[in-house]
């Protein structure tokens, strides 16, 4: 079977446009962030920003951040939304300012862990004080400076608690350096890294210990590649209806961990062309069952959960805990909807199997997460009569999802003729 490629244009990456707007704002002059995500949580990131002190601003294709090498002051009140990377990146970064800064978040965020972070900034010398849940949103902080000097941080639960600290250690009096004894989600950790150096400041790592000396950032010009994540379900409907996609912008050289999940479909069956800068994946028509570690690449366990059924043998994806506290329980969440399509599934504390079967026609519970709305839209491609409960929470950080995969299908259609 010949497939034509259809290529999808998928817009910039979460994880790069949150830490590329921190970097900028707390480098001093203008930086211009190229292509960078629009969607609900980088809205709040860059809002988050604006409150702090350092302005953002969105055109179409390109943002502008008025940066200072400076924590912020006086007194400031940031709303999060449902982004993690804001709540977990920014209140260390006003921990180095001076003032007093409030942070809050929706129902759904405050339920989510945060204590490494107030912990962290209570060791360096601000004073935190929760309105509610002791260690949840909302809280204040109440600062005058980090010293900085030397921490241990678990990171076992989430990766974001250490990306917060090290992008703000350059800013504090003895820079930082952070003991890690167990890290979750390693890639964003080599993303955050990665970011600094090109923003001008070098972190020494040996992987468990982190050392950023106190130094200046420096102002850039920086494109953000594509969201691998996202194209996690454009290259699954590929796989899954034997049809080709291409995404350019990712590849050998991402920034991104997920770009791993191609790899995934690669071992159950697709064929997968991983260039340095573009990835296509073609469906042939088989996808095997598979046993798979998803530590690295979480974000794309609902992806990999939603096609499971159509795999000619069971799908075991382990090592995945901390889909538990994401947007909701997502493990429970494939599990629940799974069931409801009239697939067998089992779960443990950190994994998920789902066996083969034919899907029936069903109404998905979203749960408010955008990643299983997504997921399970790419299951309604093989079985129509799919509906979702609550399709716009994609735009957490897709928003033209439903309009694009659309696109994506027709193309398909026309190309084989129908
Ligand atoms: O640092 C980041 O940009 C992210 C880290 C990951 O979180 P965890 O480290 O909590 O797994 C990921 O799930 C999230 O979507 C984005
Ligand atoms: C877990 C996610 O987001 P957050 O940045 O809110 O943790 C996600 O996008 O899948």
């Amino acid at each position: 079977m010949t497939s034509i490629v259809v290529e999808v244009r998928i817009p910039g990456s979460k994880s790069v446009t949150a830490r590329a707007l921190f970097l900028s704002a707390t480098a001093a002059g203008t930086s211009e962030l190229l292509h960078p995500l629009r969607s609900d949580d980088t809205e709040a990131f860059a809002a988050g920003l604006t409150s702090l002190g350092y302005p953002v601003q969105l055109s179409e294709s390109s943002w502008t951040v008025t940066g200072s090498a400076a924590g912020p002051s006086g007194q400031a009140s940031v709303y999060c939304r449902d982004a993690g990377t804001a709540a977990r990146f920014l209140p260390t970064l006003a921990g180095c300012g001076s003032g007093r800064f409030r942070f809050d978040a929706s129902e759904q965020l405050r339920r989510r862990p945060i204590q490494p972070v107030t912990d962290a900034l209570r060791k360096l010398g601000a004073k935190v004080s929760f309105e509610g849940a002791e260690d949840h949103l909302p809280f204040t902080i109440d600062t005058s400076g980090l010293t900085g000097g030397s921490i241990e941080v678990d990171a076992e639960v989430s990766s974001q608690f250490l990306t917060g600290l090290l992008m703000s250690a350059p800013l504090m009096r003895d820079g930082l350096t952070i003991h890690v004894p167990r890290l979750v989600s390693a890639p964003y950790i080599e993303m955050t890294v990665r970011m600094m150096a090109s923003f001008g400041v070098r972190v020494e790592t040996d992987g468990t210990t982190f050392a950023v000396p106190a130094q200046p950032y420096s102002a850039q010009r920086y494109e953000v590649e594509p969201d691998a994540s996202t194209s996690s379900y454009f290259f699954a409907a590929a796989a899954l209806t034997g049809n080709s996609i291409t995404v350019s912008g990712l590849g050998s050289g991402s920034l991104q961990g997920d770009v791993e999940f191609a790899r995934i479909l690669q071992q159950m069956g697709a064929e997968v062309d991983f260039g340095e800068r573009h990835i296509t994946v073609t469906g042939t028509g088989q996808l095997h069952g598979i046993d798979v570690n998803m530590r690295d690449v979480s974000d794309t366990m609902p992806t990999l959960a939603a096609i499971a059924p159509f795999a000619d043998g069971p799908v075991r994806i382990s090592d995945v805990a901390n889909t538990r506290v994401k947007e909701c329980d997502r493990l429970e969440a494939c599990a629940v909807n799974l069931r409801r399509l009239g697939i067998q599934v089992s779960t443990g504390p950190d994994w998920i199997e789902v066996q083969p079967g034919t899907p029936e026609p069903a109404l998905m519970e979203c749960f408010h997460d955008h990643r299983i709305a997504m997921s399970f839209s790419i299951t309604g491609l093989r079985t129509p009569g799919i509906t979702l409960d609550d399709p716009d929470c994609v735009r957490k950080t897709f928003p033209e999802f439903h309009e694009v995969l659309a696109g994506v299908r027709q193309a398909w259609g026309s190309s084989n003729g129908a």
